[in-house]
Protein backbone atom coordinates (compact mmCIF):
# COMPACT_ATOMS: atom_id res chain seq x y z
CA UNK A 1 0.00 0.00 0.00
CA UNK A 2 1.17 3.59 -0.87
CA UNK A 3 1.03 6.62 -2.34
CA UNK A 4 2.50 7.61 -5.50
CA UNK A 5 2.59 10.57 -7.73
CA UNK A 6 4.78 10.91 -11.01
CA UNK A 7 5.73 14.83 -12.32
CA UNK A 8 7.99 15.95 -15.22
CA UNK A 9 10.72 18.34 -13.68
CA UNK A 10 12.33 19.94 -16.80
CA UNK A 11 16.11 21.80 -15.60
CA UNK A 12 18.13 20.74 -12.68
CA UNK A 13 16.63 24.47 -11.29
CA UNK A 14 13.22 22.60 -11.16
CA UNK A 15 14.77 19.54 -9.73
CA UNK A 16 16.38 21.61 -6.99
CA UNK A 17 13.02 22.75 -5.91
CA UNK A 18 11.35 19.51 -6.30
CA UNK A 19 14.00 18.91 -3.81
CA UNK A 20 12.50 21.37 -1.17
CA UNK A 21 9.27 20.71 -2.10
CA UNK A 22 9.94 17.16 -0.51
CA UNK A 23 11.80 18.65 2.34
CA UNK A 24 8.67 20.62 3.66
CA UNK A 25 7.11 16.93 3.99
CA UNK A 26 9.80 15.22 5.59
CA UNK A 27 10.26 14.35 9.19
CA UNK A 28 13.23 12.92 11.81
CA UNK A 29 13.37 9.30 11.46
CA UNK A 30 12.39 9.53 7.72
CA UNK A 31 14.01 7.43 5.10
CA UNK A 32 14.26 8.38 1.02
CA UNK A 33 15.56 6.17 -1.48
CA UNK A 34 16.78 7.62 -4.95
CA UNK A 35 17.11 5.60 -7.42
CA UNK A 36 18.26 6.61 -11.36
CA UNK A 37 21.27 5.81 -13.37
CA UNK A 38 24.41 8.00 -13.30
CA UNK A 39 23.58 11.87 -13.71
CA UNK A 40 19.81 11.30 -13.18
CA UNK A 41 19.87 14.02 -11.09
CA UNK A 42 19.79 11.81 -7.49
CA UNK A 43 22.73 14.54 -6.02
CA UNK A 44 20.44 17.84 -7.25
CA UNK A 45 17.61 16.78 -5.82
CA UNK A 46 19.12 15.99 -2.46
CA UNK A 47 20.77 19.29 -2.85
CA UNK A 48 17.50 20.83 -2.89
CA UNK A 49 16.15 19.19 -0.08
CA UNK A 50 19.27 20.22 2.29
CA UNK A 51 18.70 24.11 1.35
CA UNK A 52 14.67 23.15 2.24
CA UNK A 53 15.71 21.34 5.57
CA UNK A 54 18.12 23.95 6.24
CA UNK A 55 21.04 22.07 6.89
CA UNK A 56 25.00 22.78 7.13
CA UNK A 57 27.28 22.47 4.17
CA UNK A 58 26.25 22.07 0.52
CA UNK A 59 25.55 19.02 -0.60
CA UNK A 60 28.12 17.08 -2.93
CA UNK A 61 28.38 13.72 -4.39
CA UNK A 62 30.07 11.81 -1.61
CA UNK A 63 32.90 10.71 -3.48
CA UNK A 64 35.03 9.40 -1.11
CA UNK A 65 32.49 8.76 1.83
CA UNK A 66 29.90 6.50 2.32
CA UNK A 67 27.13 9.03 4.68
CA UNK A 68 27.93 12.67 4.95
CA UNK A 69 25.62 14.46 8.02
CA UNK A 70 24.59 17.91 7.56
CA UNK A 71 23.58 19.36 10.86
CA UNK A 72 20.49 21.06 10.75
CA UNK A 73 21.15 25.06 11.48
CA UNK A 74 17.82 25.52 12.58
CA UNK A 75 16.99 23.03 15.23
CA UNK A 76 15.43 20.90 12.60
CA UNK A 77 16.54 16.70 11.60
CA UNK A 78 20.07 16.70 10.15
CA UNK A 79 20.75 15.57 6.63
CA UNK A 80 22.74 11.99 6.51
CA UNK A 81 23.49 11.58 2.93
CA UNK A 82 24.23 8.45 1.89
CA UNK A 83 26.44 6.63 -1.10
CA UNK A 84 24.72 3.28 -1.39
CA UNK A 85 27.52 2.68 -4.01
CA UNK A 86 30.06 2.53 -1.61
CA UNK A 87 27.36 0.74 1.16
CA UNK A 88 28.50 -2.90 0.42
CA UNK A 89 26.02 -4.76 3.28
CA UNK A 90 22.66 -2.49 2.95
CA UNK A 91 21.20 -0.23 5.74
CA UNK A 92 22.41 -2.08 8.56
CA UNK A 93 26.43 -0.96 7.91
CA UNK A 94 25.09 2.34 8.52
CA UNK A 95 25.25 1.23 12.32
CA UNK A 96 28.56 0.70 11.73
CA UNK A 97 29.55 3.92 9.91
CA UNK A 98 29.89 5.82 13.73
CA UNK A 99 28.05 8.62 12.09
CA UNK A 100 27.83 11.57 15.27
CA UNK A 101 24.00 11.51 14.72
CA UNK A 102 21.07 9.72 15.69
CA UNK A 103 19.23 8.10 12.78
CA UNK A 104 15.87 8.45 13.97
CA UNK A 105 16.91 12.17 14.63
CA UNK A 106 17.68 12.61 11.38
CA UNK A 107 16.25 12.44 7.64
CA UNK A 108 18.68 9.79 5.81
CA UNK A 109 18.62 10.29 1.79
CA UNK A 110 20.23 7.06 -0.24
CA UNK A 111 21.63 7.19 -3.59
CA UNK A 112 20.61 3.98 -4.23
CA UNK A 113 21.89 1.54 -6.69
CA UNK A 114 19.11 -0.42 -7.44
CA UNK A 115 19.17 -3.87 -5.18
CA UNK A 116 21.90 -3.07 -3.65
CA UNK A 117 20.07 -2.29 -0.06
CA UNK A 118 18.46 -5.01 0.96
CA UNK A 119 17.22 -4.01 4.44
CA UNK A 120 15.03 -1.12 4.00
CA UNK A 121 12.98 0.21 6.62
CA UNK A 122 9.15 -0.48 5.59
CA UNK A 123 8.61 3.09 5.42
CA UNK A 124 10.34 5.11 3.12
CA UNK A 125 9.33 7.19 0.40
CA UNK A 126 11.15 5.80 -2.94
CA UNK A 127 12.27 8.79 -5.41
CA UNK A 128 12.92 6.85 -8.83
CA UNK A 129 13.97 9.71 -11.80
CA UNK A 130 14.20 8.72 -15.13
CA UNK A 131 15.44 10.66 -18.36
CA UNK A 132 12.16 11.52 -20.11
CA UNK A 133 13.75 11.67 -23.60
CA UNK A 134 15.41 8.33 -23.83
CA UNK A 135 18.58 9.09 -25.87
CA UNK A 136 17.44 11.83 -27.84
CA UNK A 137 18.59 15.30 -27.40
CA UNK A 138 15.92 18.23 -26.62
CA UNK A 139 15.27 21.01 -28.89
CA UNK A 140 16.50 23.41 -26.45
CA UNK A 141 18.15 23.07 -23.45
CA UNK A 142 15.73 21.40 -20.94
CA UNK A 143 16.77 18.03 -20.33
CA UNK A 144 13.39 16.53 -18.76
CA UNK A 145 13.25 13.88 -15.77
CA UNK A 146 10.36 12.21 -15.16
CA UNK A 147 10.28 11.44 -10.99
CA UNK A 148 8.12 9.31 -9.37
CA UNK A 149 7.34 9.38 -5.64
CA UNK A 150 6.06 6.49 -3.70
CA UNK A 151 5.42 6.32 -0.34
CA UNK A 152 5.32 3.27 1.72
CA UNK A 153 4.19 1.96 5.29
CA UNK A 154 1.93 3.33 7.57
CA UNK A 155 4.27 7.07 7.77
CA UNK A 156 3.05 7.78 3.92
CA UNK A 157 0.11 6.22 4.08
CA UNK A 158 -2.46 8.93 4.24
CA UNK A 159 0.15 11.59 2.60
CA UNK A 160 -1.09 14.31 1.06
CA UNK A 161 1.88 14.43 -2.43
CA UNK A 162 0.11 16.12 -4.91
CA UNK A 163 1.51 19.16 -3.87
CA UNK A 164 4.57 18.30 -5.30
CA UNK A 165 3.45 19.01 -8.24
CA UNK A 166 2.83 22.76 -7.87
CA UNK A 167 6.09 25.41 -8.26
N1 LIG B 1 15.81 18.06 -15.32
C1 LIG B 1 16.98 17.87 -14.67
N2 LIG B 1 16.96 17.36 -13.41
C2 LIG B 1 18.11 17.12 -12.76
N3 LIG B 1 19.34 17.37 -13.25
C3 LIG B 1 19.42 17.87 -14.49
C4 LIG B 1 18.25 18.13 -15.25
N4 LIG B 1 18.64 18.61 -16.45
C5 LIG B 1 19.96 18.63 -16.43
N5 LIG B 1 20.47 18.20 -15.26
C6 LIG B 1 21.90 18.05 -14.94
O1 LIG B 1 22.18 16.67 -14.80
C7 LIG B 1 23.19 16.47 -13.82
C8 LIG B 1 22.67 15.55 -12.70
O2 LIG B 1 23.76 15.21 -11.89
P1 LIG B 1 23.61 14.60 -10.42
O3 LIG B 1 24.96 14.60 -9.83
O4 LIG B 1 22.52 15.30 -9.70
O5 LIG B 1 23.13 13.13 -10.77
P2 LIG B 1 23.21 11.82 -9.85
O6 LIG B 1 21.95 11.06 -10.16
O7 LIG B 1 23.44 12.19 -8.44
O8 LIG B 1 24.45 11.05 -10.47
P3 LIG B 1 25.38 9.93 -9.77
O9 LIG B 1 24.73 8.62 -10.09
O10 LIG B 1 26.69 10.10 -10.45
O11 LIG B 1 25.43 10.20 -8.30
C9 LIG B 1 23.57 17.85 -13.31
O12 LIG B 1 24.70 18.29 -14.01
C10 LIG B 1 22.33 18.68 -13.64
O13 LIG B 1 22.66 20.05 -13.82
MG1 LIG C 1 24.91 11.61 -7.09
Amino acid sequence: MGTQTTLTVDSAARMNRLGHALAGLLRPGDLVLLSGELGAGKTTLTRGLGEGLGVRGAVTSPTFVIARVHPSLSGGPALVHVDAYRLGGGLDEMEDLDLDVSLPESVVVVEWGEGKVEQLSEDRLEVRIERALGGEAAEDDSDPRRVTVTGLGVRWADADLTGLSEG
